[in-house]
């Protein structure tokens, strides 16, 4: 039987580059139809059936009837993520209104979490569209996720790490996306998938010279190893658990 090729998207972020150089370097590519997208459009894709494996922002995972997580690889952090944050002008507690990334799905649900859990501020949730950075100021701030996020730490003057906040909450790591499929895939394919990740990771010194550094100041294998975690461990899916408790609870009342 010839293999299917299989329809996969993934995040079209800095930090899914070395995954990506894993799938590509190896013979499995030729069994994928790639194509990236920012995450709530991996989100959409995966949820409408426009593709078989996704690398999905985890807070869909309880809109499917049926999933499964096919890697041990991830994109997660233990601690300071670097790329997933609240800015502003002023501190958090005399923020009223906070955008939201429209990029985003874990990371809105992830914010709305730790307001409510762990700072207990409440803000005025305002809908993000591109453009929104601009708007950020005052007493208005705004959740920013990814690549868009890096260097406005040299724009505003107040920085929350929802990573870290996360990290000092619950005492776990926490896992941002992971690869997910809603088809039945042979357990072969699978193995193979998994093992052409954990090349690409393999690789993280190399990929240095490939991408470009998106800012002068950013160094991106300090990024790729000491920010983002790629192994999807034990302690990730005890998060992991706690956090969909969190959003299917959310569900459950419409929010
Ligand atoms: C750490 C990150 O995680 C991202 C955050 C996501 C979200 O908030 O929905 C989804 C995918 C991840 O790529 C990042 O891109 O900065």
């Amino acid at each position: 039987m010839v293999d299917q090729t299989h329809r996969v998207v993934a995040v079209s972020y800095l930090n899914t580059k070395p995954l990506l150089y894993g799938l590509l370097r190896n013979p499995i590519s030729e069994r994928l139809q790639l194509d990236l997208a920012i995450p709530s459009e991996c989100a959409r894709r995966l949820v409408d059936g426009q593709a078989d494996i996704a690398l999905v922002p985890v807070a869909v995972l309880p809109e499917l009837p049926h999933y499964e997580i096919i890697s041990d690889y991830c994109i997660g952090a233990n601690g300071a993520v670097a790329t997933v944050g609240i800015y502003g002008d002023v501190p958090l507690e005399e923020m009223t209104h906070l955008y939201l990334d429209h990029h985003s799905r874990t990371s809105v649900m992830l914010a709305r979490l730790l307001l409510a859990e762990y700072w207990q501020h409440e803000v005025t949730f305002l809908d993000a569209r591109d453009g929104y950075i601009d708007d950020i100021g005052g007493s208005i701030g705004g959740l920013v996720i990814g690549d868009r996020s890096i260097g406005l730490d040299r724009r505003f003057a107040y920085i929350y790490d929802l990573g870290t906040a996360w990290k000092d909450h619950t005492g776990l790591p926490f896992v941002f996306a992971a690869w997910v499929t809603t088809r039945e895939l042979s357990p072969e394919f699978v193995a193979d998938f998994n093992a052409a990740l954990r090349e690409g990771l393999a690789h993280l010194p190399q990929l240095q010279y490939l991408l470009p550094s998106p800012s002068p100041d950013f160094n991106l294998a300090h990024y790729f190893t000491h920010h983002i975690d790629y192994d999807l461990d034990g302690d990730k899916r005890q998060a992991l658990d706690r956090f969909l408790s969190y959003v299917s609870a959310e569900m459950a009342i419409g929010r």
